[in-house]
């Protein structure tokens, strides 16, 4: 199969990168980070999470973040939303794009919001529905794909079973999460190989964390596969709370270096993104994240 021309990258860094940082961040610094992406070109953000502040203290701020934005046309600001009750705070916020999130592994599924894997699923049908009467599209995501950190090796074959229900209860497409980054490109083929069978390929997207160092060879390894959107983190930000050891979501600034080797369209800035990371890991405290960014200051 021949390489896609342009792909889409789905910033998940305020989001996904932010919710696993201890220290407090304000407001006014997240809403600095959406806006140097979208300046950046990013045509999606993940702006934060409607979950519970007790489960995930950082996105407890979220609502405001959304008020603060300065929304660009052409770009889809996106929240997590685990239930109704998130739904209707996202609604509130103004959110027109939010995502609900399972998993492919029981444990991790409790761990993370509560619940076995079918009572998720049930969870999200009412939440499907009024999304639908209000005109919000809805993305799903399978966590622990590539592997869970309580029940180790995960089934293609439960993963499809997971992205089958998520598509078929009307997500428009289906982020399949290497939560913990234990994947490898063969097993990455044999992933969307399977799932494909369930969900059309062009309704997938790879989420990769670099805590092995396979994610770069993940999304390649995808490329062949047919998929065409992927989740990143600006400077590699980010972990899940609910994935201990889980290190951050492969570096934009990476994936991006790497598809423009590829002459894959994206319609990002590489040096405005690796602004953006340089200015949230200098806040943050903490080095790059990301490779390019770190080589780029280093001459
Ligand atoms: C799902 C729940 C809420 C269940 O948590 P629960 O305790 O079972 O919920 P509950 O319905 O029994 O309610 C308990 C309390 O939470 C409140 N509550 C209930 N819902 C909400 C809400 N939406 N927003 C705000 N508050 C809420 C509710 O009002 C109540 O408050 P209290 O009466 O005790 O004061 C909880 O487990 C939770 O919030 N989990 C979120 C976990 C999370 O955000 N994890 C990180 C995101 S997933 C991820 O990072 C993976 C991903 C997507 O990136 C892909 C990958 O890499 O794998």
């Amino acid at each position: 199969m021949s390489l896609p021309k342009q792909v889409r990258l789905v910033e998940v860094g305020p989001r996904d990168g932010l919710q696993n940082e201890q220290q407090p961040i304000s407001v006014a610094d997240k809403v600095r980070l959406v806006d140097d992406l979208s300046a950046a070109g990013l045509s999606y953000i993940e702006v934060g999470s409607f979950v519970s502040p007790k489960w995930v203290p950082q996105m407890a701020g979220s609502a405001e973040v959304f008020a603060q934005i300065q929304r660009k046309a052409g770009v889809t600001y996106a929240a997590l939303t685990p239930n109704m009750k998130g739904l209707e705070a996202a609604i509130e916020a103004g959110v027109k794009e939010v995502a609900v999130f399972g998993a492919a592994s029981e444990a991790f599924s409790q761990k993370n919001i509560n619940c076995s894997i079918a009572e998720s699923l049930a969870r999200f049908a009412p939440l499907m529905e009024a999304a639908r009467e209000q005109d919000i599209r809805v993305r799903g995501y399978v966590s622990c794909v590539l592997g869970c950190p309580y029940e180790g090796e995960v089934a293609p074959a439960k993963v499809a079973e997971v992205a089958r229900e998520l598509y078929a209860m009307g997500c428009y497409e289906v982020s399949l999460g290497d939560t913990i980054g234990t994947g490898t490109p063969g097993k990455t083929r044999t992933l969307f190989d399977t799932v494909a069978r369930e969900v059309p390929r062009e309704r997938l997207a790879g989420h990769f964390h670099d805590t092995y160092g396979q994610a770069l060879a993940n999304i390649y390894a995808s490329l062949l596969e047919g998929i065409a959107v992927f989740d990143s983190s600006v400077a590699g930000l980010g972990g899940c709370p609910y994935a201990k050891g889980a290190s951050g979501n492969v570096a934009s600034e990476d994936v991006l270096y790497m598809f423009n080797g590829l002459d894959i369209a994206t319609g990002i800035d590489l040096d405005a993104l690796i602004a953006a990371g340089q200015r949230i890991s200098q806040l943050l405290g903490r080095a790059n994240g990301s490779r390019v960014a770190r080589a780029r200051h280093a001459g």
